[in-house]
């Protein structure tokens, strides 16, 4: 076992940064590729956010969110290749992803409650991952809160114009809103993640930090892959 009580074969790669950096793509192919489970931790915001919208309760009011945040019921599915998310029962992974949720996701994340709620959740999940040979984790605070023990800790970069270029291209119908809006809005996110007081989109001093403003998603996927694969070794010689 190793300091975490994880068997010491037993990987997890925390991989953080801002929207559009290619966190999900990579983080699903990474895991695919090694044999590990996955978690989107952002999909759990979102999936938290979207039971408050569903419950009119009002994502803007810290209060109410707080004495709201125990009673969803998420469950996350960690598969890469068929990733769920559930609440109370019921698929959301398509709810989850609407411009409303989007637009409030950032207020609801910033509540301490939700936070302790959600990462307890995670910390379950990476504990349940481990007997499996491990999991690759995606969010804003892995290295830095949920995992800061994880065997690889990498942090996803890209200019404002990448990410919103990428963003953008996934909007389809009446939820594309050009590239300009969908970068201001990513920029706003942005801005409101890493400036609340609670373990804020940041990169932990032991990350590798990899900027995917030039890079092919291949290419970050390779890059990752190799970083593991390069721990893996190290660790087993140690
Ligand atoms: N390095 C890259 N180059 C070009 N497109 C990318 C790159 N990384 C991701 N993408 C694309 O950008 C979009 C957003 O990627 P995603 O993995 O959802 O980012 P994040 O999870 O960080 O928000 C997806 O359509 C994805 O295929
Ligand atoms: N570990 C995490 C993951 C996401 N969040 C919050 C902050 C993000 O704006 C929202 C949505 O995250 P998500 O990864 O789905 O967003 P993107 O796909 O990167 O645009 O959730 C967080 O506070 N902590």
């Amino acid at each position: 076992m190793d300091t975490a009580g994880r068997p010491r074969d037993a990987v997890v790669v925390a991989i953080d940064g801002p929207s559009g950096t290619g966190k999900s793509s990579t983080s699903r192919a990474v895991a695919t590729e090694l044999g590990l489970r996955y978690l989107d931790t952002g999909a759990m915001y979102r999936a938290m956010t979207w039971w408050m919208l569903a419950n009119q309760i009002d994502p803007g009011d810290p209060v109410a969110v707080a004495t709201a945040s125990g009673k969803p019921v998420l469950l996350s599915g960690t598969d890469p290749l068929a990733p769920t998310i559930s609440v109370d029962g019921a698929d959301v992974s398509g709810p989850i992803r609407s411009e409303e949720v989007t637009a409030a996701v950032s207020a609801v994340s910033a509540v301490p409650e939700v936070r302790s709620r959600l990462v307890e959740l995670q910390r379950a999940a990476v504990a349940a991952a481990a007997s499996a040979g491990g999991i690759v984790v995606e969010g804003r605070d892995i290295g830095t809160t949920v995992v800061p023990d994880a065997t690889v800790k990498i942090y996803l970069n890209a200019s404002p114009e990448a990410r919103a270029a990428r963003r953008n291209g996934e909007l389809t119908g009446a939820r594309a809103v050009g590239v300009e809006a969908t970068r201001e809005a990513l920029v706003r996110r942005d801005a409101a993640d890493s400036g609340r007081k609670v373990s804020p989109l940041a990169k932990a001093e032991d990350a590798v930090e990899i900027d995917t403003t030039d890079l092919t998603l291949d290419q970050v996927i390779e890059a990752v892959v190799g970083l593991v694969e390069r721990r893996r070794r190290e660790r087993n010689l140690g």
